[in-house]
């Protein structure tokens, strides 16, 4: 699903080397941990894969296909495949779980035939079909970081990636965040998490990379937290 060769990644204005060589691979099905201090190269990593920014050596393949071939609309769609969670899951404030979730559908050109079933089935897989009419004032925290996820997998993306997604949330809410993005996974998304949850990555193990000042250090496929 995902492909680094040789990649670095150098901040033009500031000269960061924010990834130094870095080659791996992700599986179709996976779900990996990417950990590392703050400023370790886990959120460029994410932005190389959504070609939001370029590597300046190296290779990035999605799915098979060098990102270096993407161009223009081919871009946009691309991400639009991708399925993408943050600390800050921005839902807009004046629509319900419901539309929230369905606006995802609106602006991929979904008919609109297709989003009562689609929305409650991305709903149903975050567990919260019963708070569809809930503004997100009116939902805690996990909650409303769970409707994010509904929105980001209602498309059914291949490849789910999630930075941060418990940033904001107590250890209890997490868990849940956690194994929601677990169910997502055995429905066969390719999962990514970067993430400082030290707790998580060590309850719900799974493949880990761990990065350190923009080098992949370790690669540990029984997971574990070590920095
Ligand atoms: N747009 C940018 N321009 C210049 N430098 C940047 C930019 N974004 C990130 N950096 C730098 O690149 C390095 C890697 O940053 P990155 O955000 O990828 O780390 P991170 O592991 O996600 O950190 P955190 O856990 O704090 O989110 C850091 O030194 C950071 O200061």
């Amino acid at each position: 699903m995902i492909d680094f060769k040789n990649v670095s990644l150098e901040y033009p204005v500031t000269r960061t080397l924010a990834l130094d060589d870095v080659s791996l691979h992700v599986g179709k099905g996976e779900f990996v941990y990417l950990v590392g201090h703050s400023g370790a190269g886990k959120s460029s990593f994410m932005s190389l894969v959504l070609k939001r920014a370029l590597p300046s050596r190296g290779e990035v393949k999605v799915a098979g296909e060098p990102l270096a071939r993407y161009r223009g609309r081919r871009t946009a769609l691309l991400r639009r495949r991708m399925g993408t969670v943050f600390q800050d899951n921005l839902l807009l404030p004046h629509l319900n779980a419901y539309d929230n979730v369905a606006f995802a559908l609106r602006v991929t050109g979904v008919p609109g035939r297709e989003w009562p079933q689609r929305v409650a089935g991305a709903l149903r897989t975050v567990g919260l079909e019963h708070k569809k009419y809930a503004l997100p004032v009116q939902l805690s925290q996990g909650e409303q970081q769970r409707v994010a996820i509904a929105r980001a997998i209602v498309g059914n993306p291949p490849l789910l990636l999630a930075d941060e997604p418990t940033g904001n949330l107590d250890p209890d809410n997490s868990r849940e965040v956690l194994k929601v993005l677990q169910n997502v996974n055995l429905r066969g998304t390719t999962v990514i998490v970067a993430t400082h949850a030290r707790d998580l990555v060590e309850t719900f193990r799974h493949r880990t990379l761990t990065l350190r000042k923009g080098k992949l250090v370790r690669d540990d496929p029984y997971g574990g937290y070590a920095l």
